[in-house]
């Protein structure tokens, strides 16, 4: 059993609505640390990357990429964070702040491996380049950025690109694509469970084929879970929510499952917007989901 290390991610420039910034506080308040430890495993709290402040960021005139180079320099230390949590031997937990952490994240986990395996548990596909997005928000691109398509200066963060190729990749809760993330998809070839799948299969069903997809081929898996994907009565402290998504329930099989497959080598989970949220309310369910995913049992 791996010991695992928490860093968390104070980051909200990757979109507009001001809070996400506090999750990281939230996920924490909400008893991560010891709910996560009474499974027995020995857990790190390895603190924050530093953020620029909001207020203190000014956008660059030249690309309509929001908070590009503030985005960028806090993608870099956290890859860096990573990097070392990882050749320390230890299970990388990362907690957003906005997704656009996972562009440093995965920059810092795909250097260990040859064939890194992506769950992108989230309503959105966050393909988007600066071609296509229709609001500048990075927190809509980490995908694409990570799959080496977009502006450089995230594609190329920590160094090198892709981090990921699209055949290791598996959403899972779609129900908000732009046009250009379609078409990207489809050009591509990604793995997709919209929420048609997840109603029409069943989550177990879902998990199976997914377990099943990535194990043979990649040699790590990494978790990248917005709490967006869930849908709003059950996570609303989220900043672009859309109804419609997968339960509470469901994602704790989810969760449940990947535990038993022993899969998962690294995990983020990101979006948790205490300002927005009901009394904490998502981010106790985000830790609670990180109890099923580390192997709590009831019995
Ligand atoms: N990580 C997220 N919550 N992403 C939401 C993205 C929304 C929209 N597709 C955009 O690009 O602006
Ligand atoms: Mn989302
Ligand atoms: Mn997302």
């Amino acid at each position: 059993m791996k010991n695992v290390s928490i860093i968390g991610v104070p980051m909200d420039l990757g979109q507009t609505r001001r809070g996400v910034d506090m999750g990281p506080s939230a996920i924490r308040y909400a008893g991560v640390v010891e709910r996560i430890e009474n499974i027995g495993y020995v857990v790190k709290d390895e603190g924050n990357i530093e953020i620029a402040l909001a207020e203190r960021v000014h956008n660059d005139l030249k690309t309509n990429l929001k908070n590009l180079k503030a985005v960028a320099d806090a993608s870099e230390r956290l890859a860096s964070k990573v990097d070392h949590v990882i050749t320390n031997g230890n299970f990388p937990l990362v907690l957003g702040g906005d997704h656009s952490i996972a562009i440093g994240t995965l920059a810092g986990v795909s250097k260990h491996y040859e064939n890194l395996g992506v769950i992108w548990y989230d309503a959105h596909g966050d393909l988007n380049t600066a071609d296509t997005s229709p609001s500048g928000n990075i927190h809509g691109m980490p995908l694409a950025a990570s799959l080496g398509i977009g502006h450089p200066t995230l594609t190329n963060i920590f160094g090198y690109m892709p981090k990921i190729k699209p055949e290791n990749i598996v959403i899972i809760g779609a129900r908000s694509l732009d046009e250009g993330e379609r078409e990207l998809i489809k050009e591509i070839g990604i793995k997709v469970y919209t929420m048609h799948e997840v109603d029409r299969l069943g989550m177990a069903h879902v998990m199976e084929e997914t377990i099943s997809y990535l194990k043979d081929k990649t040699d790590g898996v990494h978790l990248s879970l917005d709490l967006d994907g869930l849908d709003p009565h059950d996570a609303p402290g989220v900043g672009t929510p859309v109804i419609g998504g997968i339960s509470y329930r469901e994602s704790h099989l989810a969760m449940e499952m990947l535990a038993e497959s022993n899969v998962v080598t690294s995990a983020e989970f990101v979006e948790v917007n205490p300002i927005l949220d009901e009394r904490n309310k998502t981010a106790t369910v985000a830790v609670a989901l990180m109890g099923s995913l580390f192997g709590e049992k009831l019995l």
